[in-house]
């Protein structure tokens, strides 16, 4: 089995809760209060903010072409397309610019970013990669989980869409890619630092989208 199909399969259970989440069923079934997608989204713009930023530092030290040109390109979408979509959908559930200025980043939030951010400052290249993959993969498999369950009309369709298409597979299966090249001139230390890294990432995705249904806020 090559390395990414095993640490995929390593965090089967993490995977199950995840596809298993009620804001997912919500989601999909259209019932998921208003109010859960706009702590989500306003979270995830604070996300896709720093996400970008761990992108572009990867780019800077990837060691191929490949690498840096699918990393900056990352960036660039992570900044660009998502915050259009978000803002498309600050309108439809009525974010305004001022609920949007004074969003804090969540406990689950701040911890994801700022765990992603220390492998871009104190790990290798290759474990700060499988750390950024879940983002992508996990997000795949979920918007592909969700297309055909989903209600029509749906409130939350573009969402669901932006994850599921084609595109996004292609982007997802080129970082897995670099991910698999990554461990195949690997150490095994490295290659077990890199299955950390990528489920500790993995974990952080479920916690997002727990903390965004129980609205989540900090305990003090
Ligand atoms: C918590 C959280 N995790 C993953 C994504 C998905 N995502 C964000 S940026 C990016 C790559 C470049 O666009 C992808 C796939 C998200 N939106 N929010």
């Amino acid at each position: 089995m090559s390395f990414c199909d095993t640490i995929w399969q390593d965090v089967a259970p993490l995977r199950r809760a995840i596809l298993a989440q009620p804001f997912l069923a919500e989601l999909a079934d259209g019932s998921l209060p208003t109010e859960s997608f706009r702590h989500y989204m306003l979270q995830d713009s604070l996300y896709l903010a720093e996400y970008a930023r761990v992108l572009a530092i990867a780019a800077a030290r990837a060691p191929t072409a490949a690498g840096r040109l699918e990393f900056s390109d990352g960036a660039k979408v992570a900044v660009q397309v998502e915050q259009a979509l978000h803002q498309a959908f600050f309108v439809q559930f009525g974010v305004t610019p001022e609920m949007a200025r004074q969003a804090e980043a969540t406990p689950a939030c701040l911890g994801y970013t700022s765990y992603l951010a220390s492998l871009a400052a104190t790990r290798s290249y290759e474990e700060l990669i499988a750390g950024i993959l879940p983002c992508f993969w996990v997000y795949w498999e979920v918007g592909c989980d969700i297309k055909p369950r989903a209600v029509s009309p749906n409130p939350y369709a573009a969402w669901i869409d932006t994850y599921a298409a084609p595109s996004f597979g292609e982007a997802t299966d080129r970082v897995r890619a670099l991910v698999g090249e990554a461990a195949a001139s690997a150490t095994p230390t490295t290659r077990a630092a890199m299955a950390t890294a990528f489920r500790n990432a993995t974990r952080y995705e479920w916690m997002f989208w727990d903390s965004a249904y129980r609205r989540e806020t900090w305990p003090i």
